[in-house]
């Protein structure tokens, strides 16, 4: 039911929106519905939209939710002001409840505190006291022995960086884990990890739902690089963006104190940019930021190299931040290399701060130009470290909205999104990769505030704009309806009881 609106065709906005939802319907065709009839409406729109009767621990009304803020976010049109859940009936009995948690993939400062907020947050909030680590990822489960974990025994950790439990990439076997989780009786498992590792849960969960085990799986996200789709950021980005300060900081003194200086600093980010924009952004004293998403050009009219030169005759130094995974094409046509991939399958990528100050280097070499460049690699630095204080409290929330989740019978991936914590479908998380927009406002402002050239041409901004257009239609996964089908109220699942 909606207020303010008169009449479908009425233009009056619609400034309040109640929606009850029909949980009788599939939750996409629900979610599908809703938003189509939504975009008439409300496209660049803010309106404000409250979610009411969700009917307590009702699997259909719940996952429908969901799919509908993921959709509504995706329109970027809605400003979701107000979930109200009722509470959760809660699906184990403590004493029944045996858990154990699992960190995956590259570091990330903050999973020591998601660690130890889940082992205190079922301690504290639920009295179960059977919980264990798995150690160093997924292979852990059927390689080691498990770590008994008590309140006690976590209660330092977030002051450290990495992860006590430690980590890895590859070694995934679902069988393999599926059949661990099994034999030890655990119903409840928390998984922390990027997206290869919530396409890993998924896995899992599919297992687990095959077998007809009630065991509860929770996904963490987890990435420094804050590429994961649907959610509003990833625990640990904060942090780096804060500790790559330090490293602008001292490209700056470093280039400011000779002539011609250049300072030039490598920042994480293999897929997406976030890192390098917010922390240009923050700093203000970087001339050029780039990025994987925004292709650039050395040579010739509007490239870097006529930007670096004008700069250094303005300001006699100046600072470039790089994201690693900016220019891989470029490398790889003046250095042709094997494709590299590491134990996920993740490609490794080439130097491009190395790459980049080479190719600095020749060209006012060439150019008979006097210059001083200073190459900054503070990567693992950066993401070794111990989380901040507002990627703290986020880690909290993370893992005690986890642990209401598994302790309801739900699996799912949790994360903010639009503000509010929400529990996600895993295939949401995994099906796309969240990147900077380059035809977004935030970028532009980057542009506006570095006063670098785009690299960009109008067809290179057409062509984003349709890549945008394709990304933002709504994927609806093939399996879905066959899944709702095939639920069995007795079964834990996806998002399902
Ligand atoms: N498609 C997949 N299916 C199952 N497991 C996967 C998949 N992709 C990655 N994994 C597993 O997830 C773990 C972490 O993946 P990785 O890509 O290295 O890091 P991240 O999860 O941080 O992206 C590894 O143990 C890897 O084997
Ligand atoms: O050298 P490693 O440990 O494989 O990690 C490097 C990669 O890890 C990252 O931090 C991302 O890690 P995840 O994929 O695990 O989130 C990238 O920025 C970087 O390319």
């Amino acid at each position: 039911s909606t207020s303010r609106i008169t009449s479908p065709n009425s233009p009056l906005f619609l400034t309040h929106c109640k929606i009850t939802l029909p949980i009788q319907l599939s939750s996409n065709i629900l979610s599908m519905q809703m938003i189509l009839y939504l975009k008439r409406w409300l496209f660049r729109r803010t309106v404000h939209v409250v979610f009411t009767s969700v009917v307590p621990g009702h699997a259909r009304g719940y996952d429908a939710l969901n799919m509908c803020l993921y959709h509504l976010r995706a329109m970027h049109c809605l400003h979701i002001s107000g979930i109200n859940f009722e509470p959760y009936q809660v699906y184990f009995e403590p004493e029944d409840v045996k858990a154990c948690i699992v960190t995956c993939g590259g570091l990330c400062p903050g999973l020591n505190t998601v660690i130890r907020e889940l082992v205190c947050g079922l301690s504290h909030m639920y009295n179960v006291n059977d919980v264990f680590g798995i150690q160093n990822g997924y292979k852990g489960f059927y390689s080691s022995n498990y770590l008994p974990m008590t309140p006690k025994s976590v209660n330092d950790i977030h002051k450290r960086g990495g992860t006590v439990l430690g980590s890895s990439r590859g070694g995934h076997d679902t069988h393999k884990i599926v059949d661990n989780i099994q034999d030890r009786g655990i119903n409840q498992v928390y998984i922390i990890g990027g997206d290869g590792t919530q396409k890993g849960a998924y896995e899992i969960f599919k297992e687990i739902r095959r077998r007809g085990l009630k065991v509860a799986v929770a996904g963490i996200p987890k990435t420094i690089d804050n590429d994961i789709a649907v959610i509003d950021k990833s625990f640990g980005f904060d942090t780096a963006v804060e500790e790559a300060q330090r490293a602008i900081d001292a490209a700056h003194v470093e280039a400011s104190s000779a002539e011609n200086g250049i300072g030039l600093v490598k920042l994480m980010g293999r897929y997406s940019g976030f890192i390098a924009m917010y922390a240009t952004l923050a700093s203000r004293d970087v001339d050029c930021c780039l990025i994987p998403e925004s292709p650039f050009y050395l040579e010739g009219e509007g490239g870097l190299f006529e930007y670096i030169e004008r700069r250094l005759k303005e300001n006699n130094h100046m600072v470039i931040v790089v994201a690693e995974g900016a220019g891989q094409d470029l490398i790889a046509k003046s250095i042709p290399v094997a494709d590299q991939l590491d134990a996920s399958g993740n490609k490794l990528l080439l130097d491009v701060g190395l790459w980049l100050t080479h190719k600095i280097k020749d060209h006012c070499k060439s150019k008979k130009m006097e210059m001083t460049i200073k190459y900054i690699d503070p990567t693992y630095m950066i993401r070794a470290i111990p989380s901040n204080a507002s990627d703290n409290v986020y880690c909290t929330l993370l893992a005690h909205s986890a642990i209401h989740g598994a302790m309801a019978g739900y699996s799912f991936t949790v994360g903010m999104v639009n503000g509010r914590h929400a529990y996600i479908p895993f295939h949401r998380v995994t099906s796309t990769r969240n990147k900077v927009k380059i035809t977004d406002r935030m970028w532009a402002r980057l542009l506006s505030s570095t006063n670098q050239p785009s690299f960009l041409s109008k067809e290179d901004i057409m062509e984003a704009r349709e890549a945008e257009r394709l990304a933002n239609r709504l994927p609806v996964p093939a399996s879905s309806s066959e899944h709702t089908k095939k639920h069995s109220a007795s079964v834990l699942s996806n998002g399902e009881k």
